[in-house]
């Protein structure tokens, strides 16, 4: 049978380990064919590790989009866009695609750095991908930024978080507690509009976990392409990225990846789940 084709419309990490690097390792993962439509290109200072954004020119990520769409994919990803008229060419870009699956990873601000990228994203991301998503996978920073509700600290915020993202049109809404709530457990909230579903795997080391939203929201992406509901695509992304993450090893003094690969090169991860 023909691989699923998963288009991902994000940046390029240099290092490799975030960025439209992580989505096609682990769409490839997945059995899935990884596409891209790359936005901007990252790169960090090599005494630093300062992170520098440059945008690509709009008409040539129009061409990579003319291209990719097609080729019709099966499903479409969105990483870091970086700016209003990026996400309303992401935007476009599904609609003219005739795909029925939109996973909008909401990218905000890169790990280790607290600058937000650009606050006008923000109410770009909630105007023109929110309402078509089929799943949104924003961190606990982000999910406070979408929903208005600012600082998220417990899984009721979460709660909160989630029904507000949804009233915003989103159909599936899973908010990573990972490695920002104050926890034993690395907890994520699925909600689908009618009930909350709290996710858990053990909480693994976290120094090495660069790029552990992207895989998530690309393994996410590749299960539905794959044909698994939603709730299903969640869960076994989870186990998926908490492999990684557990696997994770260190590149540098400034930063280590997740392994794209660990869970199913190394080890299986199980997940919890229950209604709260
Ligand atoms: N230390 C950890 N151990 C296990 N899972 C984690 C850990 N940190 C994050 N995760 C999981 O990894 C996924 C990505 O979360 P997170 O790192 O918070 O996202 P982002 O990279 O977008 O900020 C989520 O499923 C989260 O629960
Ligand atoms: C191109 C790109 N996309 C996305 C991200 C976000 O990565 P993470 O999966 O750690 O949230 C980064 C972070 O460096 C990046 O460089
Ligand atoms: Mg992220």
């Amino acid at each position: 049978m023909a691989l699923k084709k998963v288009l991902t419309i994000a940046g390029s990490d240099t290092s490799a380990g975030a960025g439209m690097q992580a989505d096609l390792k682990t769409f490839q993962e997945h059995d899935t064919y990884g596409m891209v439509a790359l936005a901007a290109v990252v790169t960090m200072d090599p005494q630093t590790w300062a992170h520098d954004v440059t945008p690509l020119p709009l008409d040539l990520l129009d061409k990579q989009l003319n291209t990719a769409i097609s080729i019709g994919p099966d499903a479409i990803k969105t990483g870091m866009l970086g700016s209003e008229e990026v996400i309303k060419r992401a935007r476009q870009a599904y609609d003219e695609s005739g795909s029925e699956i939109f996973v909008v990873d909401p990218v905000m601000v890169c790990k280790g750095e607290d600058e937000v990228l650009n606050p006008g994203n923000t109410e770009a991301m909630i105007k023109e991908l929110l309402p078509k998503a089929t799943v949104v996978t924003p961190n606990l920073f982000e999910a406070g930024q979408l929903s208005g509700l600012g600082k998220l600290t417990s899984i009721d915020d979460m709660k909160k978080a989630a029904e507000k993202i949804h009233e915003l049109g989103a159909q599936y809404i899973v908010i990573k507690g990972g490695k920002a709530l104050e926890s034993d457990k690395a907890y994520d909230l699925y909600y689908d509009g009618q009930k909350h579903i709290l996710l858990s795997t053990d909480k693994f080391q976290s120094s090495y976990n660069h790029g552990a939203g992207c895989t998530f929201a690309a393994a996410t992406t590749a299960n539905l392409a794959n044909g698994e509901t939603p709730e299903e695509a969640i869960k076994h992304a989870k186990a998926f990225v908490a492999s990684a993450i557990k696997n994770g090893w260190k590149m540098n003094d400034f930063v280590g990846p997740v392994d794209h690969g660990a869970s199913n090169r190394i080890e299986k991860i199980e997940v919890y789940t229950e209604e709260v």
